[in-house]
C-alpha cells in the first residue's frame, strides 16, 4: 500500500487502542485515522479468534474452578470482573449490576466473607440462592445489606446497622445451623438481619453483590481477612467440601455471551459510518489489511441499505466477525435479532460528530445499539469505544464521551479543529453590486446556469439593488465563477460542493451544456445507491472530471491525488464543521491541494425544506417563520464563524482566481506529493527517534546493572 511509517495519529492511536481503553482520536482530514483504528482492531479480533480456536479460554476457566470467585456466567453484562474474579466494577451511573459467586454453601456450618468498597458508589452485598434475581434483595431469594444502611429482602428495604461507603469493609455472615444472616462494618457486628424461611433453609446460598457506579473487592478467605470472624464462623474457602456446591450456571452453558461458541451472527466489532460511501470505503480498507491474516480468516461484511435483503442475510449467515455499517439497516437487523451484539468488543464511531449531531437521527440508533452491547466480554475485557473525526471539538461529542465512554483517552495532536498544511484555502467574494456581468448573462437565455427558482415569484429587476434581485444575481454569478476557476487552474479533477440536490443537478447540466469536456458525476441523496457508487467510481477512475455533490460526500471520502475542491456555497450554519471535511478531500496523504470557496457578499435566499416531501414538487417560497420552505443565508457571517473556529484568516483571491503563489513559495503542484522531504517520514515517529534511542540505551544499562546485582560476575 506504499505505507512506510505510521502517520502521527497512527503512532499515537494504535498503542492507545491496543492498550485496551476507550479512545477519542482527533486529527486532521487525510491523516490516516482509518488505519489508526482498523489495524489494532484487526489485530485484537484476530488474536482473540485464534485463542478461542485453540481453546485457550476454556482451559483458563476450567483450571480455576476450585477457587471461590465471581461467576462470570452468572452476572450482568455491565459488571466487570477482574481476572481473579474478586474485584467487581460497574461504571454505569443509572443501572444496578449484580453477580453471584461460582460456589455456594448448603446444609450446615457458619460462613463468612468480606467486601471492601474501593470507589465511592452504591453497593449491596449478601447472599442469594440461584433462583434469586441478580438485583440482590429485590425478591425472596436474595438477602442484601446496602450502603445506605438498609437491609433488603423480597423488595422491602428496612433500616439496619449503619450506612457504609468508600474504604469500609463489610462482613457477610450466614449461619446455616440456626438459619440466620447478619452483617458487620469494619469489625462492628450488627444483630440478626434475616431469618431464613423453612422453604429456603435447604437451598444453596451463594455470595452475591449488586453495585452501581462502584468497585468492590471481595475476599472469600483465600487471603487473610481484614477482620477475621469469630464465634465459629469460617471463611468460605474453609467450608467443608460436603457443604459446598458449584453453581449450576456454568461456563459454556446456555449463556449467550459464550465466547467459545460465538454465534455466527454475533460480530466482535461494529464500525459505524455516517454514509454508505464511507462504510464501503472502510470495509474495503479492512479487506486490504486482512489479506495478511490467516487461520482463522476474518469475516467482515457491510451492512447498509442498497444491498438486497437476501444478499445481506446470506452474508450474515456465512458468519461475521467485523461489521462496517451505515446507520439504518444495522439498527433494524439488531432489533429483529438477526444480528446479535452480545459479543461486541469494539464499537467504533467514525466521523462521530456527524453521528451525534443534533441534525442527525443517528444518536438514537447509537444509543439503541450501545444498549445491546455487553460492557465486558466473557473473558473479562471491557467494551472498547473508539471515536474519531477531524472535528471532535464540540459539546455533543463531549456529551457522548460522558455518557458512553469509560475514562477515555484523547489522542489529539492539535488540540483544536484544524486544516492540514497540505491544503491551501482561498476565498473569492461574489459581489453582485460590483460585478454586474450577471445582467448580461441573464439576458442570453440558456447561457447562464439555471437557478433554484426560489425567486420565480419575485420581480427581479437587473440594475436594482433590492435583496431578491441581488440574491438571484449571486446564483447566476456563482455558476460563471465556477467556470472561471476551472479554466484558470486547468482543473482536470475537482470536487464541487453545492448546498442542495437541486443546485447539484443544475450545475451538472450547466457544465455539461458548455460542451468543453467538463465531464461530471453527481453524488447526492436523490440518486440511487447504484448510481452513487457508479458516479463515485467514474470520478475515481477519471471518467468524470468533476464530482458535484452535497455534504453527503463531505466526509471521509478518499480519492487519491484530487488537487482541487470548490465550495460553490459554504456549508449551512448547522453544518459548519463540514467546511473542514469538504476542503479535506484534498491535501490527503501528504499531497498538496487547493480549496476555493465562493462566498456571497450579500444575503442569498435559499430553499430550506422542512416539508414532508423534502422539497419534491414544493414551491412554497415563503420563509420558514411564515410557514414556508425558504430562508435567507449570510455567507459572510458563516465565513467569519469558520475563520474564528479555525483561528485563521482565509486568503482572498480576485475574480480571476489567480492564487498568489508567493504565499506558498511559488512551488506548489496541486495533486502532487508535497515537495519538502516527505511529511509523514519527518513526522512524529522520526522526530522522536533520537529520544527513543537514548531511552533504549538507558533501559539496557539499567537491565545490565540489575543482572550484575543479582548475579555478580564473581558468582
Ligand atoms: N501510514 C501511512 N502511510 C502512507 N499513507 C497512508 C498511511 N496511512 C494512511 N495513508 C493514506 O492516507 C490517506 C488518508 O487516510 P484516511 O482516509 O484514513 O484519512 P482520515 O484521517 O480518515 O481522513 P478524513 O478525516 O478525511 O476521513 C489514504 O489514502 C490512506 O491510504
Amino acid at each position: 500500500m506504499d505505507w512506510t511509517l505510521p502517520t502521527d495519529i497512527q503512532s499515537e492511536g494504535i498503542p492507545a487502542i491496543l492498550g485496551g481503553g476507550d479512545v477519542l482520536m482527533a486529527a486532521e482530514t487525510g491523516s490516516g485515522k482509518t488505519g489508526a483504528f482498523c489495524l489494532p482492531v484487526l489485530q485484537i479480533v484476530y488474536e482473540t479468534m485464534r485463542d478461542q480456536q485453540a481453546g485457550k479460554y476454556k482451559k483458563k476457566f476450567a483450571g480455576q474452578e476450585k477457587d471461590w470467585k465471581i461467576n462470570i456466567f452468572d452476572k450482568e453484562r455491565n459488571l466487570g470482573v477482574d481476572g481473579n474474579g474478586l474485584r467487581c466494577e460497574s461504571t454505569h451511573p443509572k443501572f444496578w449490576s449484580g453477580a453471584r459467586c461460582n460456589k455456594g454453601v448448603v446444609g450446615k456450618g457458619k460462613y463468612y466473607y468480606e467486601a471492601y468498597v474501593e470507589t465511592d458508589g452504591l453497593c449491596r452485598v449478601g447472599w442469594s440462592t440461584s433462583d434469586g434475581s441478580l438485583n440482590l434483595g429485590t425478591d425472596p431469594a436474595g438477602f442484601g445489606f446496602g450502603g445506605t444502611g438498609k437491609k433488603s429482602n423480597a423488595g422491602s428495604f428496612d433500616d439496619y446497622g449503619e450506612s457504609f461507603t468508600l474504604y469500609d469493609t463489610i462482613g457477610c455472615f450466614i449461619d446455616l445451623d440456626n438459619g440466620v444472616i447478619h452483617f458487620s462494618k469494619n469489625d462492628h457486628e450488627f444483630g440478626t438481619a434475616f431469618e431464613i424461611s423453612q422453604q429456603l433453609i435447604n437451598s444453596v446460598f451463594y455470595p452475591a453483590i449488586v453495585i452501581k457506579n462502584a468497585r468492590i473487592l471481595l475476599n472469600f478467605g483465600a487471603t487473610v481477612f481484614k477482620f477475621p470472624p469469630q464465634n465459629g464462623y469460617v471463611g468460605l474457602t474453609q467450608a467443608p467440601i460436603d457443604f459446598v456446591r458449584d453453581s449450576p450456571i456454568t461456563a459454556f452453558g446456555n449463556s449467550d455471551t459464550n465466547s467459545e461458541k460465538r454465534p455466527h451472527n454475533a460480530p466482535m466489532c461494529l464500525i459505524l459510518e455516517p454514509t454508505k460511501e464511507l462504510a464501503q470505503q472502510t470495509h474495503n480498507q479492512i479487506e486490504n489489511f486482512k489479506k495478511y491474516l490467516d487461520a482463522p480468516k476474518i469475516r467482515n461484511i457491510l451492512v447498509m441499505g442498497g444491498i438486497s435483503m437476501t444478499e445481506q442475510m446470506n452474508l450474515i449467515n456465512d458468519g461475521v466477525d467485523i461489521i462496517t455499517a451505515a446507520p439504518g439497516r444495522i439498527s433494524d437487523l439488531v432489533a429483529q435479532n438477526k444480528i446479535l451484539l452480545s459479543n461486541i468488543r469494539f464499537f467504533i464511531l467514525d466521523e462521530a460528530d456527524s453521528l451525534v449531531s443534533t441534525q442527525s437521527d443517528c444518536f438514537k440508533i447509537l444509543q439503541q445499539l450501545h444498549s445491546h452491547m455487553p460492557k465486558y466480554s466473557p473473558e473479562g475485557y471491557r467494551l472498547q469505544m473508539i471515536v474519531c473525526s477531524a472535528t471532535l471539538h464540540n459539546s455533543e461529542v463531549k456529551k457522548l464521551a460522558d455518557q458512553f465512554m469509560h475514562f477515555p483517552q484523547w489522542v489529539d495532536l492539535k488540540g483544536q479543529d484544524s486544516v492540514p498544511d497540505t491544503v491551501h484555502q482561498v476565498v473569492c467574494i461574489v459581489d453582485p453590486k460590483n460585478d454586474k456581468s450577471w445582467i448580461r448573462l441573464r439576458s442570453k437565455i440558456g447561457d447562464s446556469i439555471a437557478t433554484d427558482g426560489i425567486h420565480s415569484k419575485d420581480e427581479i429587476r437587473p440594475g436594482r439593488d433590492d435583496p431578491e434581485t441581488l440574491s438571484e444575481a449571486i446564483k447566476t454569478l456563482k455558476g460563471e465563477y465556477i467556470i472561471k476557476a476551472i479554466d484558470e487552474h486547468k482543473m482536470d479533477k475537482c470536487i464541487i460542493f453545492c448546498r442542495t440536490r437541486l443546485d447539484c443537478d443544475n450545475l451538472e447540466k450547466f457544465l455539461t451544456s458548455r460542451n468543453k469536456g467538463y465531464t461530471c458525476a453527481c453524488l447526492h441523496s436523490d440518486r440511487s445507491p447504484d448510481e452513487r457508487t457508479r458516479n463515485l467510481d467514474w470520478f475515481k477512475t477519471g471518467k468524470a472530471r468533476f464530482l458535484i455533490c452535497t455534504d453527503v460526500a463531505a466526509r471521509g471520502i478518499d480519492v487519491r491525488g484530487v488537487p482541487y475542491v470548490i465550495n460553490m456555497t459554504l456549508p449551512t450554519p448547522e453544518e459548519k464543521a463540514n467546511y473542514v471535511h469538504r476542503i479535506g478531500r484534498v491535501g490527503r496523504a501528504q499531497r498538496m491541494g487547493l480549496a476555493i470557496s465562493l462566498v456571497a457578499s450579500v444575503g442569498e435566499k435559499v430553499w430550506y425544506h422542512k416539508c414532508q416531501s423534502r422539497g419534491a414538487n414544493c414551491f412554497n417560497t415563503h420563509l420558514v417563520n411564515q410557514g414556508g420552505c425558504a430562508r435567507w443565508l449570510n455567507e459572510m457571517t458563516s465565513l467569519a464563524e469558520i475563520e474564528e473556529h479555525l483561528g485563521v484568516t482565509v486568503n482572498r483571491v480576485g475574480t480571476d482566481f489567480i492564487v498568489p503563489m508567493d504565499e506558498f513559495d511559488g512551488k506548489v503542484v496541486y495533486g502532487a506529493k508535497r515537495s519538502n522531504e516527505g511529511g509523514i517520514k519527518t513526522g512524529h515517529a522520526v522526530e522522536l527517534s533520537g529520544v527513543v534511542q537514548a531511552l533504549a540505551e538507558l533501559e539496557r544499562s539499567v537491565q545490565l546493572s540489575y543482572l550484575q546485582m543479582i548475579a555478580p560476575p564473581s558468582a
